[in-house]
């Protein structure tokens, strides 16, 4: 038994976080015909109706994604939320309603809205597309136990999911996990081309920097050491390491990758007064 069981979970955007939610959600058991998409393109609505979900055309009627269902994850961008929802607003009908959108409050959420209150604000990343995402949640304490556990399982089904209690924490989280894939590509990106300047082909540079970045980060989570006592195993004195960490510190990647994030962390800040 499983709080998700039998529950129609409509999503409202079919971009691609929705599109990595689903995956989750699929993976986990979730069947396909409980799954509605509402999207303006055709093109995105059949490749839904081809993996036997239903589809709404969201030009068309707005408010048939919403009517039946139990869940609707809104997952649309920020810029376009108060549009897109005021269009059904009206019909909501006790159903629970988690946004993804970065930056928006649940408080704006809950006012676009028109008033209503069971409103969850989540921050997942792509990588809940392989089930191995990771969210944060957040919701006013009004929400009630059951619809707690509602979002917490469906964000649950693409990884791991956790809730905080500061609202402001949630620009953290975009900073830390929701964002944060995109750096760790970056650094595999730039990792190859270091290795082809070195000299390696291009395949094996990808490969072998791919294999490196996923064992390293799952030592991080299996292994009792933190991560920087797992770097210095790595580093011996004098060593070829000590040698490219030296280099690193010396150009202050650790305080370049803070300030990434903080950036990250003011733009999301920026994105809910702007979208109001
Ligand atoms: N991409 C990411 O890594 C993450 C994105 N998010 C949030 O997820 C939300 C969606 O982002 P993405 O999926 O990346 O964008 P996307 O552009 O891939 O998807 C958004 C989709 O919304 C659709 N749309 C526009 N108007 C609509 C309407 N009236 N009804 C239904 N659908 C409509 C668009 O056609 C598009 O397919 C954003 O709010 C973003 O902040 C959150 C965490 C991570
Ligand atoms: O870049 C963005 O605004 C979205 C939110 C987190 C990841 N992608």
């Amino acid at each position: 038994m499983s709080v998700l069981d039998n529950k129609k979970i409509s999503f409202i955007g079919g971009g691609n976080m929705a599109q990595a939610l689903i995956s989750g959600l699929m993976a986990r058991g979730v069947k396909p015909e409980l799954i509605t998409v509402s999207a303006p393109s055709a093109e995105t609505r059949q490749q839904f109706e081809d993996q036997k979900m239903n589809t709404v055309d969201a030009s068309v009627d707005p408010k048939a994604a919403i009517i039946d269902a139990d869940v609707i994850v809104l997952a649309v961008k920020p810029q376009v939320m108060n549009k897109v929802v005021s269009a059904f607003a009206d019909a909501l009908d006790n159903q629970l309603v988690i946004s993804v959108a970065a930056g928006l409050s649940t408080d704006d959420l809950s006012s676009m809205l028109g008033g209503y209150p069971n409103v969850v604000r989540a921050m997942p990343n792509t990588p809940s597309k392989i089930q191995m995402g990771a969210t944060g949640l957040y919701a006013s304490a009004d929400l009630d136990e059951a619809q707690k556990q509602l979002a917490t399982a469906v964000m649950e089904a693409s990884g791991l999911a956790m809730w905080v209690d500061d609202e402001t924490h949630m620009h953290a989280v975009t900073a830390v996990s929701g964002s944060a894939p995109a750096y760790v590509f970056y650094f595999i990106e730039s990792m190859i081309d270091g290795a082809v300047a070195l000299g390696l082909d291009k395949e094996q540079a990808s490969a072998l920097a791919m294999q490196t970045v996923l064992g390293a980060a799952k030592m991080t989570i299996e292994s009792d050491d933190s991560p920087s006592e797992l770097r210095r195993k790595v580093m011996s004195p004098n060593g070829t390491t000590q040698a490219a960490i030296e280099s690193m510190q010396s150009n202050e990647i650790g305080r370049q990758i803070g300030e990434a994030m903080q950036a990250c962390y003011d733009r999301s800040q920026a994105l809910s007064t702007e979208n109001k």
